[in-house]
């Protein structure tokens, strides 16, 4: 079974931030023989259904409990949308959605396949020595999709490394700020707006390393969710855990805190509907994470102080960050256009066709995506309303710059 390829894998000494527990994982979580996994859709759902009930007691560490989360995501994601969008299940067997309840509420993270698992916890060196780039990594778990779903994971992966430098700054720009040192808080903004630029450099491979038929004929469903999809209009049932259904959205990069905390930095302020779901998806991140965008939200206001110093540095530098951003998004978007309204369209067009075999591939995919991402929103208005937001955030001169150019 595709699905679980990766659950065979056993890597006794890895780098990976979660593998080290791989193996005593499997012997303390009692996992099922990665055997089953191969065999049939069918016995897929027989096998999860007559598992037996996982005790996650002798989970005790934080690398553990992640590398639990992620495997138990992979199973429901399988579980759920393996038929397709029509024949959805209703109901998650107590063996699976009992102990996921409860690594998940250990871990404060929701029940289905996040950000922070997909990505951030699904990463191994090969060569534990070796750079961190694309050779030399690998997944832990994969998904159906073969080499795409390792280049999507890896590649949004890289993203999140590139921002690293940029994190590393905000600190020095609060003190900064509250120390009124507006030399440091001018070179860290430069050192943010160039990590920014190189998140977006770090996004341009994704057009190297995923197929768009493949991510959106067979990858997306397995990331999507069971909230505001017409597919489950019901939620889903966590038998055991809850006789009444919940809703969760499914995995999708705004649940990174990264862009989340440059938008609190600089102070981008988005409109009503696009800042409710922004805000929900901070729910599907490490609480850590949120705490973190919480954190930097409540210093005092960056922009206020650049406009208060007499520095044309520090102006040009908070611009700059501004514009980067700004930048990021729209190459965000044009990279949504490849991969869902492109497809899309043509799957629109081929659904009652004959076709060939990338034509089949994307006609399958889900309808009820169409319109949506695998987080529930509607994408492109959604997605150019942030982008749009973030223009407000430049100093006036800029600004109205901007809206002559627009
Ligand atoms: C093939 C690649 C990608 C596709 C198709 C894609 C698609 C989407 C979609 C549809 C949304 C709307 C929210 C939802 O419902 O999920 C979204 C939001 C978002 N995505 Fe992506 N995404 C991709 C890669 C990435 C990567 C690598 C990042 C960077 C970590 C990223 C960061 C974001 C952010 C931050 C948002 C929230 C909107 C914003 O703050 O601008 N995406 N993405």
């Amino acid at each position: 079974m595709r699905l679980f390829r990766h659950f065979a894998q056993s890597h006794p000494q890895c780098s990976g931030a979660y593998l080290p527990t791989l193996r005593s994982f499997h012997m303390k979580f009692s996992l099922p023989s990665p055997g089953f996994l191969l065999r049939s859709r069918y016995l897929v759902f027989s096998h999860l259904k007559n598992m037996p009930l996982l005790g996650t007691q002798h989970l005790q560490k934080h690398r553990e409990l992640r590398l639990a989360h992620l495997a138990l995501s992979v199973m429901t994601m399988g579980y759920t949308w393996q038929e397709g969008e029509n024949n959805t299940v209703e109901m998650l067997p107590h063996n699976l959605a009992v102990p996921y309840w409860e690594v998940s509420q250990r871990l404060g993270l929701p029940p289905i396949l996040t950000h922070a698992d997909a990505v951030l916890a699904n990463w191994r060196k090969k060569n534990p020595e070796g750079p961190f780039d694309m050779e030399n990594l690998e997944l832990l778990l994969s998904l159906p999709g073969g080499d795409s779903v390792r280049g999507f994971f890896m590649v949004t992966l890289l993203v999140e490394l590139a921002a690293v430098p940029a994190l590393r700054n905000i600190p020095t720009v609060i003190n900064g700020v509250r120390c009124g040192e507006t030399e440091a808080v001018a070179r860290a903004l430069e050192d943010i707006s160039q990590s920014i630029q190189d998140m977006t450099d770090a996004l341009k491979l994704m057009h190297v390393y995923v197929e768009p038929s493949v991510f959106y004929g067979i990858m997306r469903i397995y990331l999507s969710g069971w909230k505001d999809n017409p597919s489950m209009p019901n939620g889903l049932v966590y038998e055991g855990v809850q006789i009444e259904p919940m809703e969760y959205s499914g995995g999708s990069a705004a649940q990174s805190s990264l862009l989340h905390c440059f938008d609190e930095l600089l102070g981008v302020k988005h409109e009503a509907k696009s800042s409710a779901f922004l805000t929900r998806m901070r729910d599907y991140m490490p609480p850590e994470h949120k705490q973190l965008i919480q954190d930097i939200s409540s210093q005092p206001s960056l922009k206020n102080f650049v406009q208060q110093q007499d520095s044309e540095r520090l102006n040009q530098a908070f611009q700059h960050c501004v514009t980067k951003l700004l930048h990021l998004r729209n190459y965000h978007i044009n990279v949504v256009s490849r991969f869902i309204t492109v497809p899309a369209a043509r799957a629109r067009q081929l659904r009652d066709r004959s076709q060939d075999s990338e034509g089949e591939m994307i006609s399958r995919a889900p309808t009820a995506l169409e319109e949506r991402g695998t987080g529930g929103s509607g994408i492109m208005t959604f997605l150019k309303t942030v982008r749009d937001q973030t223009k407000d955030a430049f100093l006036p001169e800029r600004r109205t710059e901007m809206n002559h150019q627009s």
